[in-house]
């Protein structure tokens, strides 16, 4: 199925199931895929079909939504227990399907055990009906807490940026800023909106944002492909640069704040993120350009006293040593394959035999972070500059 729609990553209703947008089809076609059972989340997850950790969260557990509507329709369960075992088992396997992301790990926890103790007490039906409620509504909280996440993020880098200007102005007074973001966190990455892209998208609504850049995100090109694709779609005026072109960008003062998503933040504020994160933070840091982290609360991991124990997850060396584009035909328009899907090829850049290490996340420390922006607002570090993410969660 081909959609217009190209913006919406994750499509569900009880009717039609779970579809996702091949992101590996990005930008050459907006193709939806079904995502039918646990095994199709969990390769889907694994290949990056869908990427980004609200995403993937949210993927994961509607996909066992799906599968345990299927089961339960065809009579597969005797006992709540039943049902409460497949949940749990369901999420043991889907763990293994990317490591860094905190958001999945989080939803597996929570869904099973509620779905453990609600399971003790009630039959199959209710069981089977408490999973699907909870696991719709993370679609749900996502979209309406990237959007609040937007609020808060453009009054804060506008606050920021214009800390030592007419401070008494009201933020819509405030003149235009230049924001540089990494990575794809935008509506491809999560419910919707997105979290460090959507304060982008709320601060071209609001009229303030003078310009965005993205980075092109070696190796797996999130920027170039993704986010550039979502700052083209909605005519954000928006520039592309590679990786190695922040320092000179930064130089020039074209950059008033930079603002990152998050695939864990550990109490202490040390946030993981797309590889090559930390050195921007770095950049930002010398060039005294604020940097941001927006991050939905599920994407904080507060049993986590600091990031040095975050697993950083290892992708293959061939992402480096080659690059990955559309086969032209003889008229130089994209080739597609039998099914009108665009055939994708690899093209080897790096000399045979070099060793490859290819992390796909680094780890940014809290202290070159300015706030990290959650729905419920900016937290800021205190006067010491320690950040306490705990807080966030004291009247959960
Ligand atoms: C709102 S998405 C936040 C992060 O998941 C994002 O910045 C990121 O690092 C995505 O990495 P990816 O490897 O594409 O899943």
């Amino acid at each position: 199925m081909t959609s217009t729609c190209a913006r919406i990553a994750i499509r569900y209703d009880r009717e039609h199931g779970l579809q996702i947008l091949d992101q590996l089809l990005l930008p050459y076609q907006s193709v939806y895929e079904a995502v039918a059972s646990v095994n199709d989340a969990h390769s889907a997850i694994r290949q990056m079909k869908v990427r980004g950790a609200p995403a993937i969260a949210i993927v994961a557990a509607l996909s066992v939504a799906v599968e345990l509507q299927r089961r339960y329709v065809a009579g597969e369960w005797q006992q709540a227990a039943d049902v409460a075992r497949f949940v749990q088992a369901s999420f043991d396997h889907l763990r293994t399907s990317r490591p860094t992301a905190v958001n999945l790990f989080r939803a597996a926890d929570t869904l099973t055990r509620d779905i453990h103790d609600i399971a003790t007490t009630s039959n199959v039906a209710a069981t089977v009906e408490a999973y699907l409620a909870r696991a719709e509504q993370m679609l749900a909280d996502d979209l309406a807490d990237n959007r609040q996440v937007g609020v808060h993020g453009a009054a804060a880098l506008l606050q920021a940026c214009h800390a030592s200007t007419a401070s008494s102005r009201a933020d819509e007074a405030r003149p235009s800023i230049a924001v540089l973001t990494h990575c794809n966190t935008g509506a491809l990455a999560t419910a919707g909106f997105g979290t460090a892209l959507g304060i982008i998208r709320q601060l071209h609504r609001q009229g303030q944002l003078s310009h965005a850049y993205c980075t092109e995100t070696r190796p797996y090109a999130q920027g170039a492909r993704l986010t550039a694709y979502e700052l083209v779609h909605e005519d954000i005026p928006a520039t592309l640069v590679g990786d190695a072109m922040v320092g000179a960008l930064m130089q020039a003062g074209r950059v008033d704040a930079v603002v990152v998503g998050a695939d864990r933040v550990a109490a202490n504020g040390d946030t993981a993120n797309k590889i090559g994160t930390y050195q921007l933070a770095v950049l930002a840091a010398h060039h005294n350009v604020p940097f941001f982290v927006a991050a939905p609360k599920t994407s904080i991991d507060r049993q986590l006293p600091d990031g040095s124990s975050i697993e950083i997850e290892e992708r293959p060396g061939c992402e480096l040593t080659d690059v990955r584009g559309a086969a032209l035909r003889e008229d130089r328009t994209i080739a597609v394959d039998e099914h009108g899907r665009p055939m994708l090829q690899t093209i080897r850049v790096a000399a045979p035999n070099i060793h490859v290490w290819n992390p796909g996340f680094d780890v940014t420390p809290a202290s070159l972070i300015r706030a990290i922006i959650t729905e419920q607002g900016a937290v800021w570090p205190d006067e010491q500059g320690r950040y306490d993410m705990a807080q966030l969660f004291t009247n959960a």
